[in-house]
């Protein structure tokens, strides 16, 4: 067991206001620095093939906001990034680790295509099949920005790190279309914030928390505990631009979001570490983002700053269900 760790969640945390120096909330700068660029909120949606898809990654990236596609259809990758910069547009795909993808990244460097960011998105992350990919990218593709993951431990963050890359993703089976835990008994579900908290104290280069968000607040929160970025599946999905299946129940419109380890999405039943949900239809992406980066500027007014950083270094208390006392109706 690891006796000095302090385990909470999301739900368990709140931060502690202070004096609040700006008139209005709409005085407060939400941009965040990564990978050498400005995004407008720290928040990325996730590289699902229920969230993302080629229309919606180009228009998150003339909006300023950062994506990562997918890598769910790898023949269409190549083109993609000629397309992304063909419109002036940064390019940010994912790759897996298996050889057709060694093949894959040797194609880029041929045709002298750099996407700006490459993330290695496998559900282990900590293992030699990640660090082999990330050296094979930093000599193929130097100038590539690369994110690799997922882990769950200030060794994963370490290694992969000294590896070569210039990011990190933290988290294990927090996902809400998750069944890691339950399948195979490990991760971070439930205790996501301690393990990103314990992971950033480890990291010497940015670090993106990915999974478990179900509030806006919680973005607030894992900028408190470390993160540079924050990747969010299931408050994205359900939108009219994210690319879930429409499903119309008793009247109602949803849409379909399933994890990347589901039936679903492999076509098989093996290693199956996902399921599909339905979320109630949500409308545009537009209001969501436009909510989110409201909410974080008066996540950022409470922390009696101007900029993200304020975040960084508020006060906290450990309420114990504290969500359930208070916020529920
Ligand atoms: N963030 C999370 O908690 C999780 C995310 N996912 C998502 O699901 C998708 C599929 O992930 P993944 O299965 O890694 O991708 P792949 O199916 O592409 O597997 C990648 C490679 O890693 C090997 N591998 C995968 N898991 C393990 C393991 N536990 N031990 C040893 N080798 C392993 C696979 O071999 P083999 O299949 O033969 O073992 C394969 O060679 C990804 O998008 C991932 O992000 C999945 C689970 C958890
Ligand atoms: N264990 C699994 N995790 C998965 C799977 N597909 C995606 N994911 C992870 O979930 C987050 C999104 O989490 P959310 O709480 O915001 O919905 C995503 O970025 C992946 O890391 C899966 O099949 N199994």
């Amino acid at each position: 067991m690891i006796n000095e760790l302090q385990v909470f969640d999301y739900e368990d945390i709140q931060l502690i206001p202070n004096k609040c120096i700006v008139k209005s909330r709409s005085e407060v700068n939400t941009t965040v620095d990564f990978g050498g660029r400005t995004f407008k909120i720290p928040v990325v949606p996730a590289n699902m093939q229920t969230i993302i898809d080629a229309p919606l990654a180009q228009w998150l990236a003339e909006h300023d906001y950062f994506y990562i596609m997918h890598r769910f259809a790898p023949e269409t990758r190549l083109t993609f990034v000629k397309n992304m910069h063909d419109k002036n547009l940064f390019a940010s795909i994912s790759v897996g680790v298996k050889p057709e993808e060694y093949t894959f990244i040797n194609d880029l460097a041929k045709a002298h295509l750099t996407p700006e960011f490459i993330t290695i998105d496998i559900a282990h992350g900590h293992s030699q099949n990640v660090i082999d990919m990330i050296q094979h990218i930093k000599k193929q593709l130097p100038d590539s920005f690369v994110i690799a993951g997922n882990v769950g431990t200030p060794e994963g963050v370490r290694e992969l790190e000294n590896a070569g890359a210039d990011a990190t993703k933290v988290g294990i089976g927090p996902g809400k279309v998750c069944i890691t835990k339950i399948k195979t008994g490990f991760g971070t579900g439930g205790w996501q914030l301690a393990a990103l908290r314990w992971c950033a104290k480890a990291a010497r280069k940015p670090i993106i928390a990915d999974g478990g968000v179900r509030t806006h607040g919680d973005i607030a929160k894992s900028i408190r505990f470390g993160a540079s970025m924050v990747m969010i599946g299931s408050l994205f999905a359900g939108h009219e631009e994210t690319p879930g299946r429409l499903v119309e129940k008793d009247g109602e419109q949803f849409k379909e979001y399933y994890g990347s380890a589901s039936a679903y999405q492999k076509g098989s039943h093996h290693n199956v570490e996902g399921k599909k949900i339905l979320i109630p239809y949500k409308g545009p992406i537009s209001r969501t983002l436009n909510e989110m980066h409201e909410d974080l500027q008066s996540s950022i007014s409470y922390a009696g700053g101007r900029d993200i950083d304020s975040l960084r270094t508020v006060d906290y208390v450990i309420v114990k269900n504290s969500i359930f006392n208070g916020d529920s109706n």
